[in-house]
C-alpha cells in the first residue's frame, strides 16, 4: 500500500492526568484501509478516536489527518426525541455538522445528500418513520447514513455494533465494508469483539495498560503477541473460523473487563 495515508499518527503519546493511555504510537492509515482497534476497557480507544476527531490534543508527538471525518456511534435505545425525530432528521444532522461549515447550503443539495447517504444504506423504506418506532438495526443503518452525507474519506466507528444482533451486526458491516470498497474511504473500528470484522480487517490496534501492538490479525492475534502484552498468559485459538481468547492467570489484568478473557478459570472459553 503506498497511497498517502489519511491519518498518521506519529511518535505518538496520551496521557490524561499522570495516566498514559498509549506511548510512542506510529500508526498511518491508508485509504480503503480497515483497522480494528481492540483493548480492555478504559485502556484508550475511544480516546483515539477523539484525538482524530480534534477532541483531544496529544501530550507527544504528531497527528495529521488528511481528508474529511465521519463519525458513527454506538447504538443508543432510549433517545428523548426519539418519537419526535423521524429517521430523515437524524441523517440531516450530518449535512448540518457546524464543525464542517456547510449549514447554509441549499434545502434542495441538502436534500440530495440525504437520499443519497440513505440510499447507500438501503434505508429508504423507513426514512420517515420516527426513530423511536425503528429497530435498533435501523437506527445504525441511518448513523452509518448519518456519517455518509459528509462523503468521509474516514469513518470512525465506536462499537458500532454494540446491543445489535449478529444479523444487524452483518448488515452494518457490510454497509462499511461496501463503502470503503465503493470510495476508498479508511475504516478505523474501535470494538470489543473482532469477530463480526474478521473477515475484512487488515490491521488490528491493540490497546493495553499504555502499551499496544500493530500488525495483521495473524500478527496480533496470537498466543505470544497477546501474553506479552498483557503481561500474563493468553491463549488464542481458532475455533471454526472465530478468534477465541483465553484468559490465563488474571494476575496483570483485570479480565473481567475483556469479553474474551475470563478471570482466573483458563478452563472457560467466551467465544462471542
Ligand atoms: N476527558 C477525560 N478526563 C479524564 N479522564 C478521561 C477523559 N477521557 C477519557 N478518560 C479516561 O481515559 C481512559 C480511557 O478512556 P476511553 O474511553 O478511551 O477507553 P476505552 O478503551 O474506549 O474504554 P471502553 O472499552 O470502556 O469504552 C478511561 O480511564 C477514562 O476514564
Amino acid at each position: 500500500m503506498s497511497a498517502r495515508p489519511v491519518v498518521s499518527f506519529s511518535g505518538a503519546t496520551l496521557a490524561i492526568g499522570d495516566r498514559v493511555l498509549w506511548r510512542d504510537l506510529d500508526l498511518d492509515v491508508r485509504p480503503g484501509e480497515f483497522v480494528a482497534v481492540l483493548g480492555p476497557n478504559g485502556s484508550g480507544k475511544t480516546t483515539l478516536l477523539r484525538t482524530i476527531l480534534g477532541q483531544l490534543p496529544l501530550t507527544g508527538g504528531s497527528l495529521q489527518v488528511d481528508g474529511r471525518l465521519g463519525y458513527v456511534p454506538q447504538q443508543h435505545a432510549g433517545d428523548s426525541d426519539a418519537m419526535a425525530l423521524r429517521g430523515r432528521d437524524l441523517v440531516g444532522f450530518g449535512v448540518d455538522g457546524t464543525s464542517w461549515g456547510i449549514g447554509l447550503r441549499g434545502w434542495r443539495t441538502r436534500a440530495a445528500r440525504v437520499d443519497d447517504a440513505v440510499a447507500q444504506v438501503g434505508a429508504q423504506s423507513f426514512v420517515d418513520k420516527p426513530i423511536g418506532l425503528l429497530s435498533g438495526g435501523e437506527q445504525q443503518r441511518l448513523r452509518v447514513a448519518q456519517a455518509l452525507t459528509n462523503d468521509p474519506d474516514v469513518l470512525l466507528c465506536d462499537e458500532p455494533l454494540s446491543s445489535l444482533d449478529l444479523r444487524n451486526q452483518r448488515t452494518v458491516v457490510d454497509l462499511l465494508d461496501a463503502r470503503r470498497r465503493a470510495a476508498g474511504t479508511a475504516i478505523l473500528f474501535v470494538t470489543h469483539e473482532i469477530n463480526p470484522v474478521l473477515p475484512f480487517v487488515d490491521r488490528v490496534l491493540y490497546l493495553v495498560d499504555g502499551h499496544f501492538r500493530v500488525g495483521t490479525v495473524d500478527e496480533v492475534m496470537n498466543s505470544a503477541t497477546l501474553s506479552e502484552l498483557y503481561g500474563s498468559r493468553i491463549d488464542v485459538a481458532e475455533v471454526g473460523g472465530r478468534l477465541v481468547v483465553i484468559g490465563g492467570d488474571g494476575e496483570h489484568h483485570n479480565c473481567q473487563e475483556h469479553p474474551y478473557l475470563v478471570d482466573g478459570d483458563p478452563t472457560q472459553v467466551i467465544a462471542r
